[in-house]
């Protein structure tokens, strides 16, 4: 059985008052019934403070990224032992923002997930087709590409599936992040399943504990339909997760 992870990314946002006033706010709200992990991802500037302000609570925290090097002469990166040493738990890897804006190669993003992994991490996979790859029926292509390049970073396919199964998936179509658009719980769910039948094919104990998030304008309005589909075992919040309020709407109807 699959747990739901409810995963806020905090992109660039926040300053250390409203960290503080959101993580109170979540934190104050939460129902300890809820059998779902939350995990909030700070900049990396923030993660101290975030790790401080949730103690007490069940709340996770991660980073938004990592280097894939050890350490050493590489100004304004941070390690994944920086993470760990502050708290951190997870760490997402090749988001669209990273891919697109700083042009992560899905060769790099699979570095990056390996040393999470080494680190102690656990490396959050986003995968997801842009608007055009939609519309030229390339979705699948791009994802098991994504996937393909973590799997293909190991010695043998054996090992690279394990290690994939020790990460977590986040499903995020380009199109429906940060636009008010979201993917109907069909379409992703379409998606969810065909992740999921993919890594069948490889590793059916991988395929089916895997939790595999979706991400893209999520909020308390759509959550409900989209968690209820049998593939999506969570969501990866950019905006809504800025507002307490709405973060735990989400958090709630996750349970
Ligand atoms: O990491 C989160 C995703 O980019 C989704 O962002 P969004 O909820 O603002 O669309």
């Amino acid at each position: 059985m699959r747990k739901t992870l409810i995963a806020g990314n905090w992109k660039m946002h926040g300053n250390v008052a409203s960290i503080e006033s959101l993580v109170n706010g979540i934190k104050s709200q939460l129902d300890s019934s809820w059998q779902s992990d939350i995990l909030v991802c700070p900049p990396s500037i923030y993660v101290d403070r975030t790790v401080q302000l949730i103690k007490g609570s069940s709340i996770k925290v991660g980073g938004q990224n990592l280097s894939q090097q050890e350490q050493g002469a590489f100004t304004g990166e941070i390690s994944g032992d920086m993470l760990a040493d502050l708290g951190a738990e997870y760490v997402l890897v090749g988001h669209s923002e990273r891919r697109s804006l700083y042009h992560e190669s899905n060769e790099l993003v699979a570095e990056k997930f390996a040393k999470a992994l080494e680190k102690g991490l656990t490396p959050v996979l986003c995968v997801g087709e842009t608007l055009e790859q939609r519309e030229n029926d390339t979705t699948m292509d791009v994802v098991k590409g994504q996937i393909d390049a973590v799997i293909d970073f190991y010695q043998d396919k054996t090992a690279g599936l394990e290690k994939l199964g020790q990460g977590v998936i986040a499903y995020e179509p380009v199109w429906a992040i940060g636009t008010g658009v979201t993917a109907s719980p069909e379409q992703a769910q379409e998606v969810h399943a065909a992740i999921r039948h993919y890594l069948a094919e490889m590793n059916t104990g991988v395929a089916e504990e895997i939790q595999i998030l979706y991400g893209g304008s999520m909020k308390a309005a759509n959550a409900e339909e989209l968690l209820a589909q049998n593939d999506i075992d969570g969501g990866l919040i950019g905006g809504a997760s800025l507002k307490a309020d709405e973060f735990i709407a989400i958090c709630k109807i996750a349970g």
